[in-house]
């Protein structure tokens, strides 16, 4: 098939294995799974605890332990990300693979200021002035929706609440603008009002950056909502890859057919009401 600029993968994984050194020997946690992210989608990836999902973003990332062996190839944009050089890596992460996490508080240092850390970020990636990154950080953080950007570039992480920080890693994604973004669990820990406005503005990053988002979460009403398309995982394994319709209307997997019998008996299941692109 022809790759138009539609159906572009931006990052592709062939052959991707993850083991983990033991006192028995090598203990396989991921097993050969193959999977592409799409320019411009958001590829949803489900599965119980402990299936694998954390383990196949850190690799992606190349931020697995030193105990453990990842095989395969990465590729994002054609260049191969496994075995890369820890200095290369570190200039990739960021400004080409971002990464919003479960507890955004441990993607910051408690003792800068946001604004500091924003504007470090920045520059670190852009040759920009320290008042262009300023001007930058600030419209971005009014761009997520963040009241008074100025008063709180001056505030302490423990000061903001989670939302609030999924908003300034999402604002600091809107200034980079990487291919993709990783986002593993990101309105696990936010009240459903924080859970709402974080996915509008992964949305946004992704409707306006174009960005390609990859989805980890263990609540179907979010990928249901989010996703174009969906990895089902069990035990390391890729049990299912479909779109979004055809996973939550003609699930194939036997262990996708359970975790969705799982989840409709709860009474609030929402009802997808976007098309997929
Ligand atoms: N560094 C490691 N050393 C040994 N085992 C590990 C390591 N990291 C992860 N594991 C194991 O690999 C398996 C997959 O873990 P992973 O964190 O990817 O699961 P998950 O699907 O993200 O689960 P959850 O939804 O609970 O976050 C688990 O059994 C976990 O205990």
């Amino acid at each position: 098939m022809i790759e138009t600029e539609k159906s572009r993968k931006v990052l592709q994984v062939k052959g991707l294995s993850v083991k983990v050194q033991t006192d028995e020997g090598l203990l396989p946690l991921i097993h050969h799974i193959d999977f592409d992210l799409i320019q411009g989608r958001v590829l949803g990836l489900v599965g119980e605890s402990g299936c694998g999902k954390t383990v196949t973003c850190s690799s992606l990332l190349q931020l697995m332990d030193p105990n453990t062996v990842v095989e395969g190839s990465i590729r994002l944009n054609g260049r191969e990300l496994n075995g890369l050089a820890p200095q290369e890596m570190r200039r990739i992460r960021g400004k080409e693979i971002g990464f919003i996490m479960q507890n955004p508080m441990n993607a910051f240092t408690p003792v800068y200021t946001i604004g500091n850390q924003f504007i470090e970020t920045i520059r670190a990636h852009c040759n920009l002035s320290k008042k262009q990154a300023y001007d930058l950080a600030a419209a971005s953080l009014e761009s997520v929706n963040l009241p008074d950007p100025s008063g709180l570039m001056k505030l302490y992480p423990f000061q903001l609440s989670g939302g609030m920080l999924q908003r300034v890693m999402i604002a600091i994604s809107m200034c980079l603008k990487p291919s993709v973004v990783i986002a593993d669990e990101p309105t696990t820990a936010l009240d459903v009002v924080n859970q709402l406005q974080v996915l509008r503005q992964l949305e946004r990053l992704r409707s306006a950056c174009g960005t390609t988002i990859l989805l980890i979460s263990h609540d179907l009403g979010v990928i249901a909502e989010m996703a174009d398309e969906v990895i089902v995982m069990r035990h390391g394994r890729i049990v299912e890859h479909t779109n979004v319709f055809q996973l939550f209307d003609h699930p194939a997997d036997p262990y996708t057919q359970s975790l969705l019998n799982a989840r409709l008996r709860l009474p609030d299941f929402p009802v997808r009401k976007k098309t997929v692109i």
